[in-house]
């Protein structure tokens, strides 16, 4: 079932993400002539103007999306190497730690939102093709009448390295899609690989249409996490497996001093030096602290409908990855 649009007092156009070119969320960019001021609207409507949070800074809900599509905009271009620098490399581990768990087969359509700049996706496309090879040569070494020279050659004609898997790079940000374009094309991955422009919350897909939703580092940065969870259940199959991984609640009380001082005194300051971008990284240390602690998200993919919801906290509880189902 779909679910129902939100409105708001500084209502999007409507024009929905899949072909919009200007980003609706951005102040002064959107182009449509029905956004209105706030005075078109009915006072007891106004007064409902809702508020959340950015960083640790409290905005209303209608500005979020456009300072969150700032901050990677800004940071697009020198989001891969921050990454590495500021994780000595760790990000790379939780990542593929995300593509262990989903042990997807040959033929798995993946949706990965809030993609970015492809690192899930990359992942998927190596391991299903990894898993694709081996699986041929179990088959081919079957037929044991065939020479080694028979079975290569046999395995070289095959058409689909990826056995029909595919995947879907959806994200919001125009900036963060064409580093992960470049990125592919330079890393040689072209089958299996889609590229999206979609708003988490209103995904611009029909219902029951994946295997697997993924969402790495995204969801915290979502206006309406309730929303896009919602969505997530609506756009995978019956049987289909949602996946978070999301930075969380550290269970140490001595490992979090430092990763505290860590991140308040070392992060923005990486952020500064590398990205030139000092307040992109003050949002993203203040935003790890605004989010759900394991508990509590789970409780509320439990609420978007997803059952056998479970999670694994790694690295003493820094990350922790969530997985629920929907049947
Ligand atoms: C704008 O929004 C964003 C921008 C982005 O570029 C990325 C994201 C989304 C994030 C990712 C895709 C993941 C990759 C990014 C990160 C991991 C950065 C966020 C980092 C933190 C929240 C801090 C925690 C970092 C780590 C666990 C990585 C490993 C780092 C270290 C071990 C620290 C080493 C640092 C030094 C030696 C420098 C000196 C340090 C100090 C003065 C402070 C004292 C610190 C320590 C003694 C060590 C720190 C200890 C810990 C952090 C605890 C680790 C515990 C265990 C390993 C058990 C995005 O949204
Ligand atoms: C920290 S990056 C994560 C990128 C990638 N998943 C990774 O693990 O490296 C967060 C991404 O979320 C995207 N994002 C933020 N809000 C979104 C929304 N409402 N819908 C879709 N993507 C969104 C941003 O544009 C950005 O690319």
């Amino acid at each position: 079932m779909a679910a129902p649009r939100r409105r708001s007092l500084w209502s999007c156009c409507g024009h929905g993400w899949s072909w919009a070119t200007r980003c609706c969320r951005v102040p002064g960019l959107c182009s449509s002539r029905t956004w209105g001021p706030l005075g078109a609207w009915p006072l007891s409507q106004q007064k409902r103007a809702a508020e959340t949070h950015f960083g640790f800074e409290t905005v209303p809900e209608e500005e979020k999306g456009g300072k969150v599509y700032q901050v990677f905009e800004n940071v697009a271009k020198k989001y891969d190497v921050m990454n590495d620098m500021m994780s000595l490399g760790i990000h790379r581990v939780w990542k593929d730690l995300l593509i262990w768990k989903m042990h997807p087969l040959p033929g798995t359509q993946l949706l990965d939102v809030a993609g970015g700049t492809g690192d899930i996706a990359f992942r998927f496309l190596n391991y299903v093709q990894a898993q694709h090879q081996r699986k041929q040569k179990r088959q081919l070494r079957a037929q044991q009448n065939l020479s080694w020279e028979e079975i290569a050659k046999k395995y070289q004609k095959e058409e689909d390295p990826l056995g029909g898997s595919l995947v879907m790079v959806c994200d919001i940000n125009r900036e963060m899609l064409k580093v992960g374009k470049q990125k592919a094309m330079d890393q040689g991955y072209r089958a299996g690989l889609s590229w999206v422009l979609g708003d988490a919350e209103e995904l611009p897909f029909d219902d029951d249409k994946f295997d697997v939703y993924t969402i790495a580092f995204g969801i915290r940065n979502v206006t309406h996490i309730d929303q896009a969870l919602q969505e997530a259940h609506r756009v995978l199959k019956p049987g289909g497996q949602f996946l978070c991984l999301e930075f969380s609640q550290v269970d140490n009380p001595f490992v979090s001093r430092f990763y505290d001082l860590y991140s308040f005194q070392v992060i923005p300051v990486l952020g500064e030096v590398i990205a030139g971008d000092w307040k992109s990284y003050q949002y993203l240390v203040e935003s790890i602290r605004k989010f759900p602690n394991q508990e509590e998200f789970k409780e509320m993919i439990e609420d978007a409908g997803f059952q056998k919801v479970t999670y694994e906290s790694l690295t003493k509880g820094i990350v922790a990855i969530h997985s629920g189902f929907k049947f």
